[in-house]
């Protein structure tokens, strides 16, 4: 097996097999959020990305569910603040290195520095942020609906012309 790749997903909520009609809502933090974090994506020896870069990070969620709630809503927009602040912890002014970074000792020097603000995650890139994103959303989401809702998708997109999309790996 690759050595690069990110394990199995656990299982999300999916979306109940019944029929009928889906809705959607979205939510997106645009890159205004100021979710302005660096990069270190050691893998990317061919290329400048192993260096450490950074961009605005904007996210997109998409919820579904089968039955609106009582105010015929998929998933409150204001009932994300709790998201918004994860958003904030994880990606703001934060500099992502893959656990099995073999410089990992390095970054964690300048963190005792106080020279950076470490998160380490499993890999580093859009598809993993996004993946990471989905993870902690996805619980999120389940717990705060009690199921009736299900996240489908998140997209990390570093400027207008970068993103990745980590689906919903449970979607009928
Ligand atoms: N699928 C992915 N591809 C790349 C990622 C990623 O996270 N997922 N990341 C990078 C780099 O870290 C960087 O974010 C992009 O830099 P670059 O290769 O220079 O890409 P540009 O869009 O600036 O390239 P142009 O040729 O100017 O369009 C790379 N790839």
């Amino acid at each position: 097996m690759a050595t690069g790749l990110l394990s199995q997903p656990s299982s999300p909520p999916i979306a109940p097999a019944a029929a009928g009609p889906i809705y959607r809502s979205t939510k997106t933090y645009g890159h205004s959020e100021g979710l302005s974090c660096c990069f270190r994506q050691w893998r990317a020896t061919h290329s400048h990305c192993n260096l450490l870069h950074g961009y605005a990070l904007s996210f997109a969620f998409v919820f579904g569910t089968r039955e609106l709630d009582e105010c015929n809503w998929c998933f409150d927009f204001g009932d994300l603040k709790e998201v918004k602040a994860w958003l904030h912890h994880m990606f703001d002014h934060t500099t992502l290195v893959a656990a099995d970074d073999p410089h990992l000792p390095v970054f964690e020097s300048l963190q005792r520095t106080g020279l950076a603000e470490l998160r380490v995650l499993p890999a580093v890139g859009c598809e993993a942020v996004a993946r990471h994103a989905f993870d902690h959303v996805s619980d999120y989401v389940a717990k705060k609906t009690a199921a009736r809702v299900w996240l489908e998708s998140v997209e990390v997109r570093e400027h207008s012309g970068n993103s990745a999309i980590y689906c919903n790996p449970a979607e009928p």
